[in-house]
Order: structure tokens, then C-alpha cells, then sequence
């Protein structure tokens, strides 16, 4: 499938690439960034850029031309494998760079050049957040508190984090979850109507994850815009109202989680007992299975129309009056939409 006809279309029906209603809090056209000379690459990656005539990397393009909508009070997730260009795209949303091409908004305005009137109504959650390794948390929430206009009380920074029993502690001596959660209260702290969260949860242990994903909920209710970056699927399909995979820089598919899901095959599973044979099912075809394969006396079954092939197997088995064993009937996950798109199966 071509990439950009598919987020035309999705764009098209405002449920995937628009926003699902209203005037976009963050309104996004074209927008490219190219870094200028060789830069960071995850490993095995294939280069995208220019070369010179040394044959190292001149320039490089991580985000290639991406459109997208996020209304206010949603919660919009960017996925997509190692070196995608979601840090890349977030940091244009967050004004801490130019784009070479296309358009941001944030709150109405361009978060680089009116960057002091964007700030003071953002909060942003770097990748790596970078603190005083001598201050604890608490001084370090007082510091930012001094430098914000209206922050939250301090104290109800630490608690919605889960730091309050850390607060004394120097930050060099944080578990690296648990500077996490301080960068999400510094984060916090100025009430943000739009939050940027780059990858909020790595580094948790599970409690601390769900507790995250509780306040993050309660932020999103409230009210607050957020966008974030993650590479747990679990967590977009958690959070997220509407979420984007890039791939190779570009939006390979975007769209509420169950569209982007719904977009990909179900599966169908059971053994054949002795004496059947593949050949003494009904036409796979007409149960609307699109391919299939067999393994020893199992056989895995492919659909866009699971009620369909599901009720024609069991009504199979049952005229033949025979048991399905290892039966297993299941749409398609996230996790294999996500899989799908960065073995970059979408294009073909
Ligand atoms: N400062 C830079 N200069 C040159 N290239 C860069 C720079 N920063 C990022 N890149 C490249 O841009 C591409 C996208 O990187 P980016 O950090 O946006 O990806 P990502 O999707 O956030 O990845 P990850 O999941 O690993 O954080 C990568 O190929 C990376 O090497």
C-alpha cells in the first residue's frame, strides 16, 4: 500500500491523520526535518540521506514530509521502531528546533519562532532529562517551581509521581526510574494545557508504569492535550485515542487503535484429526480466508472476516461431528499491526 495515499485517506475521513473533532491544538502539514551532517544512526539501520563524495552521510531527512491533527483533550501516541523519527518530531513540537519544510502549530502559534508564547502553556518530557546530581527532588521541583508561572504546590508534584518518600534524596542517588518520574513532575509542574511525553515509562518497573498511566489518564481527562512517544504497544493501546506509526520517517499508518488493528489479518488455528486433510475443509476462499498454512496436522488460517471463516470451520466440524483441538481464534494485535509496518509490509 502506497504510504501517502493511505494517510490522505485516513486524513480524509477525520477518524485517523484528522483530528477526531474540533480546531487542532496541534495542527501539523509537510513537515520534513533533514539534520545537516552525518548524525546518530541505530545500528543496521539503512541510511536515508545524502552522501558526499567521501561517501560519508551529508545530510540525513528523519521526518519526511508528516501530517497530522491532535484535538484538544486527546491523547495522540507516535510509534514506530528505533530511529523512525518520532524524538525527531516531537523536539519540532516542542520548538527546540526548526523544521526544513512543512508547518507546526501548537496552542495556535509556531512553538520555534513564538516560542515564548508556546512555553509557559507546554510541558515537556525529554527522552533524557538532565538534572543537578546534588539537589534532591524536592529542591529541584522549588527550582522550576521559582521559574514557572502558577505551578502546583510542590508537594502534590512529588505525591503524583509516587516521589514523596524520595524527595531528600540526592538525584545521583535515583534509580533511573525514579528520575523518570521526577522528569514527569517537573513536567507537571506549570498545569501544561499540551504535554510532550518522550517515552515516559521506559525504565519503570510495572507498578510505577500503571501508576504513570493512571495520572497521565487523569491528566488527559482533565483536559490536557498530550502527545507521547512510547515502544510499549500495550501502553498506546492503554492510553492512546489515536496514535501514528512512522516508519523510515514517514506515517505508515495512523488512526484509532481498533482501525489500526482492524486494518490487518485475524487469525484462525486448530489441528486436524487423523483422516482429515486441508482438502475436506469447505473452499477457504469462500469463508474469505486469504492464505493459510499447515504444519504437521495444524493449520493456521488467514482472514479479514474472522465471524466468517470462524463459523465455517465450526459448522464444518460439526456436520463431520468432530473436535477441533489447539481451536484458536484471535484478531490481529497491535503488536502485529506494529510488526507488519516495520518490516515494512505496508508498502508491498
Ligand atoms: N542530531 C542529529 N544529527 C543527525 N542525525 C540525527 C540526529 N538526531 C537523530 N538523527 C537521526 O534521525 C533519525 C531519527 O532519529 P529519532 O531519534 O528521531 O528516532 P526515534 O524514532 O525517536 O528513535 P528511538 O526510538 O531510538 O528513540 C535516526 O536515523 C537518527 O540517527
Amino acid at each position: 500500500m502506497n504510504i501517502g495515499e493511505k494517510t490522505i485517506a485516513d486524513a480524509g475521513r477525520g477518524g485517523a491523520g484528522g483530528a477526531a473533532s474540533g480546531i487542532g491544538v496541534i495542527e501539523v502539514t509537510a513537515l520534513r526535518r533533514r539534520y545537516g551532517a552525518a548524525g546518530r544512526r541505530a545500528k543496521g539501520e539503512p541510511e536515508r540521506g545524502r552522501r558526499s563524495r567521501a561517501g560519508t552521510r551529508e545530510s540525513y531527512e528523519a521526518v519526511s514530509g508528516i501530517d497530522f491533527t491532535v484535538a484538544r483533550g486527546e491523547l495522540f501516541a507516535l510509534l514506530g521502531t528505533n530511529g523512525a523519527g518520532k524524538t525527531s518530531t516531537l523536539e519540532l513540537l516542542e520548538g527546540l528546533a526548526a523544521p526544513s519544510a512543512g508547518r507546526v502549530r501548537v496552542l495556535g502559534h509556531d512553538p520555534f519562532r513564538e516560542r515564548g508564547r508556546v512555553r509557559p502553556r507546554i510541558g515537556v518530557m525529554l527522552q533524557e532529562g538532565g538534572f543537578p546530581a546534588e539537589l534532591t527532588p524536592e529542591e529541584t521541583l522549588r527550582m522550576w517551581a521559582g521559574c514557572t508561572t502558577g505551578a502546583r504546590p510542590v508537594e502534590e508534584a512529588l505525591g503524583s509521581v509516587g516521589l514523596d518518600r524520595r524527595r531528600n534524596v540526592r538525584v545521583k542517588q535515583l534509580s533511573g526510574g525514579e528520575r523518570r518520574r521526577l522528569d514527569l513532575a517537573l513536567a507537571l509542574l506549570g498545569r501544561p494545557e499540551v504535554l510532550f511525553l518522550d517515552e515516559p515509562t521506559t525504565g519503570l518497573d510495572t507498578e510505577a508504569r500503571h501508576v504513570t498511566w493512571e495520572l497521565i489518564r487523569e491528566l488527559r481527562d482533565s483536559g490536557t492535550t498530550i502527545v507521547l512517544t512510547t515502544h510499549y504497544l500495550e501502553e498506546a493501546e492503554e492510553l492512546a485515542d489515536r496514535l501514528a506509526i512512522l516508519h523510515d520517517g514517514r506515517i505508515a499508518t495512523a488512526g484509532h487503535v481498533a482501525d489500526v488493528v482492524a486494518a490487518h489479518p485475524s487469525h484462525l488455528s486448530f489441528e486436524l484429526p487423523d483422516g482429515f486433510h486441508l482438502g475436506d475443509l469447505p473452499p477457504l476462499g469462500e469463508l474469505g480466508v486469504i492464505s493459510h498454512e499447515t504444519t504437521g496436522r495444524t493449520v493456521r488460517l488467514r482472514t479479514n472476516e474472522l465471524q466468517r471463516a470462524a463459523t465455517g470451520v465450526l459448522v464444518w466440524a460439526q456436520d463431520k461431528g468432530i473436535t477441533l483441538r489447539g481451536l484458536d481464534v484471535r484478531s490481529a494485535s497491535l503488536e502485529e499491526a506494529f510488526l507488519h509496518i516495520a518490516k515494512g509490509l505496508e508498502n508491498t
